[in-house]
């Protein structure tokens, strides 16, 4: 039997800081992940500016992930991908999981950071709009410059419509955001933005039907109903940003059976609240009072989770790993970057 000292379920943003964590840690630590490719779902938002990532420079969501992977990668965990944990169950001291391939991987604790599952955008409910999504009909934006000096139609009034309206500003010809509630829920100097450059928000408002162009493969016109007056506005392009359908089918075994609160597992400092103990959760996947849904709070409940999972199999262990600069794991590895640093310094002077 191949035992791991922990077996993270997910590869997003807290399942990879977990990664590297629970090496630091030297922990022999095993990643399972759905996708053919890690990143969770900052993969949805490739093209995206993170300017919210502590000590970060502001970057694309895609450069944030490749260094989030190199980190994880630090200590050469085992990774699964493609591969979906469908069942955890706990035999005697040992966690037995479960995937769709028919594997069984054994693990003495385990980290869930499934995140927000396995997501879909909401789509727009207007009969036959699926067709339009091979031409001007987006639920998210892979490439920004599809929509240079175009006119676009954004629907929803959240952190990750307004983000898109924004980063539209600079490409578009004309961004139109519309929203069904009163007042926009993103946060403010993302909706002060849109209001300095003079973005028409149109609140209280759905989209309540599309009009194509003559070959029906595009839209043309979005009827908007607003305060139960109907609008014609003419669009290039429409990105709904409604959010997402969550699929979270990770069962646990009868016993186990994680305490929730709505669809997230409730955890008190990285443990989750179950009936057998080795279970730890990190990431969008938990919930503690005030908990952020944001990058920064994974990172932050990954080292707890790791944490309490070494203690966990070694009671002796210290609670908390040394950080990098004190850490012998990192001498070897430090010395060779400051000698590239010193060699850069050197050259750069000559
Ligand atoms: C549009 C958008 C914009 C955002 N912008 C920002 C921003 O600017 N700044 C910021 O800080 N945050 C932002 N966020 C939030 C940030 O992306 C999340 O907080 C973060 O991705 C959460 O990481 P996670 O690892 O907990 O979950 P996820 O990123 O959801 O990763 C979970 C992983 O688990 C995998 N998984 C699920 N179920 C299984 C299973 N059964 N078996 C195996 N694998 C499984 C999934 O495939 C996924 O890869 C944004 C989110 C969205 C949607």
């Amino acid at each position: 039997m191949d035992l791991f000292d922990v077996t993270i379920i997910g590869g997003g943003p807290a399942g990879l800081y977990s990664a590297f964590y629970s090496g630091l840690r030297s922990m022999k630590t095993k990643i399972i992940e759905v996708q053919p490719v890690l990143g969770g779902k900052v993969n949805i938002y490739p093209e995206k500016v993170l300017w919210d990532v502590g000590g970060q420079p502001p970057m694309q969501a895609q450069l944030f992930v490749k260094n989030l992977i190199n980190q994880a990668n630090t200590f050469a965990p085992t990774i699964c991908l493609n591969t979906k944990v469908e069942k955890v169950e706990k035999q005697g001291e040992i966690f037995v999981i479960s995937t769709n391939k028919g594997e069984i991987h054994y693990s003495k604790t385990i980290v869930v950071a499934v995140g927000g599952g396995i997501l879909s955008p909401i789509k727009l409910e207007i009969e036959g709009a699926e067709k339009y999504e091979m031409s001007n009909l987006h639920y998210t934006i892979l490439g920004l410059e599809r929509f240079r000096d175009k006119k676009v139609l954004v629907s929803g009034g959240g952190n990750g419509a307004i983000d898109w309206a924004v980063e539209l500003l600079f490409v578009a010809k004309e961004v139109v955001v519309i929203y069904r509630k009163d007042q926009l829920t993103a946060h403010e100097s993302q909706v002060d933005k849109l209001k300095e450059h003079g973005v028409d928000i149109m609140l209280n408002s759905e989209i309540h039907s599309v009009i194509s162009n003559d070959s029906k493969s595009a839209i043309e016109k979005v009827v908007i109903s607003q305060n139960g007056e109907l609008h014609e506005i003419e669009v290039d392009d429409v990105l709904i940003s409604h959010g997402y359908n969550r699929e979270v089918s990770l069962e646990f075994a009868r016993n186990i059976q994680p305490i929730r609160k709505d669809d997230y597992y409730l955890v008190s400092l990285g443990q989750c609240k179950t009936s057998v103990p080795g279970i730890f959760g990190a990431g969008d996947i938990i919930s503690y009072d005030d908990k952020v849904g944001l990058l920064i709070g994974t990172f932050q409940d990954a080292v707890l989770a790791v944490n309490n999972a070494k203690k966990y199999i070694d009671p002796k262990a210290d609670q908390y790993g040394m950080v990098s600069s004190h850490n012998e794991k990192f001498a070897e590895m430090n010395k060779e970057l400051l000698e590239e640093l010193f060699c850069k310094t050197e050259a750069s002077s000559l």
